[in-house]
């Protein structure tokens, strides 16, 4: 911590919160399974009835699924933890003083640690009297931008004095994102030894309802992929990862796209997941892996995964832009 009362050190005013979705503090069965409670309990994210779906969930789903899992996190898992909260960390603290000594920046996970609630009230304590919620989400979904800021509110909901708060609007479209992604894709493009036939936007899907009952995010997706596109100088093919329950999700799925390639003659295949801005479980261990091999398997030649914009030099850049951006009239441009 800071010694905030020395003369010589000016107390942050103003406090900026990275949130991300969350991940387990460890890739065991134990870790996975409290986890995937606390996630798939969120009504933002499972929209059935808790009567009906509390059952299922500590039935079918809470035996089976956290040891499969925790198999997936063991294979992505790094020194410093999960990918998720590593990069998520390691963008906070690139940003640590991108907006002057008046500004403190944190971060904070949705699900599990460090809690958003937490966060909050070490900024209060800090000083802060003005904060700036983020959800790295380019594309809004209730699911993940409506909840993140739901959960601080929460938070809010038992302070007596609250800081006053803005949040990050969703930026697919913003023209800060689209040239980052289309510098980072160029880049790795670029460092291939291939040239891909396809490339491949896989963005993480959601439940088709979702969309039927006016959730925006599959239109941003298919924007952001639209816009990257045009950048690019190529059209992108667009598909839907993660697939969860047996409901119908958005199609097409990034899975059976993948497989279906080789026989159209789309042999050598590059993938990246502009949803993401931080490499994880979903992008790491389903596409790079999971995605490499069901794509080789189908008669697939070359398979290159691209990461996400993560704490790389075009990401941060973006992230300063977007929250400079939120940050007006708060803190004197320096
Ligand atoms: C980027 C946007 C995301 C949307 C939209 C989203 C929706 C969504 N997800 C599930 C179920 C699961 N997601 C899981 C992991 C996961 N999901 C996102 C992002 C979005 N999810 C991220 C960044 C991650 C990775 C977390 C990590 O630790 O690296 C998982 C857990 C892993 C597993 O067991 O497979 C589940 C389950 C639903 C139901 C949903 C609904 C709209
Ligand atoms: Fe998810
Ligand atoms: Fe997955």
């Amino acid at each position: 911590m800071l010694p905030l009362d020395h003369p010589t050190i000016p107390r942050p005013r103003i406090g900026v919160l990275l949130v991300n979705l969350g991940t387990p503090d460890a890739a065991d069965t134990r870790a996975v399974r409290r986890y995937l409670a606390e996630f798939l309990s969120d009504r933002r994210v499972v929209e059935i009835p808790q009567l009906l779906w509390q059952p299922i969930l500590r039935g079918a789903i809470l035996t089976t699924r956290p040891k499969k899992s925790a198999h997936a996190y063991q294979q992505v898992w790094t020194d410093a933890g999960s990918p998720l909260a590593a990069v998520t960390r390691a963008q906070a603290a690139a940003l640590k003083d991108a907006f002057g000594a008046e500004v403190l920046v944190d971060w904070a996970m949705r699900y599990g640690n460090p809690a958003i609630g937490d966060r909050l009230r070490m900024m209060k304590e800090a000083g802060c009297e003005r904060i700036l919620l983020a959800p790295l989400y380019p594309q809004y979904c209730a699911a993940t931008t409506a909840t993140a800021n739901d959960k601080a509110f929460l938070a809010l909901a038992a302070m007596r004095w609250q800081p006053a708060i803005r949040t990050l609007p969703p930026y697919y479209d913003d023209s800060a994102y689209i040239d980052a992604l289309a510098r980072n894709v160029t880049e790795a493009l670029a460092g291939l030894d291939f040239a891909p036939d396809a490339v491949v936007a896989s963005f993480h899907g959601m439940p088709q309802r979702t969309l039927e009952r006016g959730d925006p995010y599959h239109c941003h997706c298919r924007k952001t992929a639209r816009l990257l596109g045009e950048a690019l100088g190529r059209p992108l093919t667009v598909a839907f990862q993660s697939r969860f329950g047996r409901a119908k999700w958005l199609e097409p799925a990034t899975d059976t796209t993948l497989e279906a390639m080789p026989a159209q003659g789309i042999r050598k295949v590059a993938i990246l997941a502009p949803g993401f801005s931080a490499d994880c479980l979903e992008t790491l261990e389903e596409l790079a892996i999971r995605g490499r091999e069901s794509f080789v398997a189908a008669g697939g030649t070359d398979f290159a995964y691209l990461p996400c914009l993560n704490d790389g030099a075009d990401g941060i850049a973006m992230l300063r832009t977007l929250l400079a951006r939120e940050l007006e009239g708060w803190v004197t441009p320096a």
